[in-house]
């Protein structure tokens, strides 16, 4: 008798209410074909328009809209294993730019990724920062969703069979009969990285203290973040533009993640062969830039059966080196198809620095300390977004190297603080945003 009932919505449940949203076109039909035979039917949200793509699952729990906006998944279309995706919708996708800013919330200035499976699509979003649903969102970016559809028995089919070209068939699509095999798009084939990287070169943080030049093979934001918030100027530069031309410039070299088969970026690792044999300056590469190293160095990058897709992969180092500690087992965030291949004996001058704990992949080369040389490559992400932060002091590693080697230069010639270097033409003429050079 003393129960109350609640007839008025308290003033923060009523706050929660105004973001919560419905949007989405689920009464529409969809269905994902496999090339290899299989289909599953559901619903579709965001865009009502069909994609072919490479179909691979992310173990992530949570982040869909740092991985929907990685670079490196374009051309795939994304299966989340995680069940309810969608929840706490789509931030605005801005900052206020400034020279310190990379211009975006998120990893890049759109979706990237080629259409979303998941088990269930979160129609009503609730997040203080939430700007719209992920349906909206996709359907923005006319990108295709697929809801209700068993993600565990497409993840489990995937896992066994590799990652499988697929189609996303929306609409009436969906009620045709799947695609002949042969009709199925091949990514593989595609020089993905040459569509993702910046056309022209451009500039953050011109006033930072030391030099990086950064290769985009298709760079997360959070990369460029990393490196802009601990004090360096960046140059970003398109793929394939040849370092050795302007190497003198700068202080280190970095080498982005990337989407695609590492082949297409032969050009790029021939390139930093030169690099590696004349210059003495530090390098650092993640995922795609990791791979491109290990190609330069002389190993061999292989396709892996379905990659590494998730925010907890377990890697192991094998040596110590600034804040990481052989015999430590890292957290890692991991996006990758390719992997390069573990070889007894490596090439000289190199050695392994991380192993996968689960598949023994190499998750990490660096060069041996009697080589001289201060170069380090890592398959997994250092900078997250999304995932755990285990090995993030490796941009700050990377960055101390820079300046003690910058450092060193100048008690060699005088020029301690580094005056004398000249002011990069290239950097001044090309000072502009992620975002406004996408
Ligand atoms: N995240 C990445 O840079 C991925 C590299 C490469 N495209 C691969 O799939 O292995």
């Amino acid at each position: 008798m003393f129960a109350r009932t609640i007839t008025r919505v308290p003033r923060f449940y009523r706050g929660l209410a105004t973001h919560a949203n419905i949007q989405g076109n689920t009464s529409i039909p969809a269905a994902l074909h496999l090339k290899t035979g299989q289909s599953f039917k559901g619903r579709s949200f965001g865009a009502p328009c069909s994609v072919f793509g490479e179909t691979v699952f992310s173990t992530s729990i949570t982040s869909y809209t740092e991985s929907m906006t990685d670079p490196s998944y374009r051309g795939q279309i994304l299966v989340f294993t995680t069940p309810l995706i969608g929840n706490y919708g789509v931030p605005h996708n801005r900052t206020s730019v400034d020279s310190q800013d990379v211009g975006v919330v998120l990893e890049s200035e759109s979706i990237q990724c080629a259409g979303v499976v998941v088990a269930d699509v979160a129609e009503k979003y609730s997040h203080h920062a939430a700007a719209e649903s992920l349906a909206a969102w996709c359907a923005r970016f006319n990108v295709p969703g697929i809801t209700g559809v068993d993600t565990r028995a497409i993840t489990r089919l995937l896992r066994d069979q590799g990652t499988t070209q697929g189609r996303l068939a929306i609409g009436p699509d969906a009620s045709l009969p799947p695609p002949n095999p042969e009709e199925y798009w091949d990514p593989t084939k595609e020089n993905l990285v040459a569509q993702a990287s910046t056309k022209t070169p451009y500039e953050l943080n011109p006033s930072g203290d030391v030099k990086i030049a950064v290769l985009d093979f298709g760079a997360k934001a959070n990369i460029l973040r990393s490196l802009v918030r601990r004090g360096a100027a960046v140059t970003v530069l398109p793929w394939d533009y040849d370092f050795n031309t302007i190497r003198d410039k700068y202080d280190g070299l970095f080498l982005s993640n990337g989407p695609g088969d590492p082949a297409h970026c032969m050009p790029a690792a021939l390139h930093l062969r030169r690099t590696l044999r004349e210059w003495d300056r530090p390098i650092f590469g993640i995922c795609m830039g990791h791979q491109v190293i290990g190609m330069a160095a002389g190993l061999d990058a292989y396709r892996m059966t379905f990659g590494n897709r998730g925010h907890n992969q377990p890697v192991l180092a094998l040596a110590s080196s600034g804040s990481i500690r052989a015999g430590r087992v890292y957290v890692t965030s991991q996006n990758h198809q390719y992997a390069l291949r573990l070889q007894d004996p490596f090439p000289e001058g190199w050695e392994p620095f991380f192993i996968n704990c689960n598949d023994s992949s190499v998750e990490g080369i660096k060069s041996t300390t009697e080589s001289g040389k201060k170069v380090w490559g890592v398959q997994f992400h250092p900078e997250s977004a999304g995932g755990p932060l285990d090995t993030i002091e490796m941009f700050t590693d990377f960055l101390a190297e820079c300046r003690a080697h910058k450092m060193q230069l100048g008690l060699k010639t005088g020029d301690v603080m580094g005056s004398k270097q000249e002011i990069p033409q290239l950097a001044q003429e090309v000072s502009q945003p992620i975002a406004a050079a996408a």
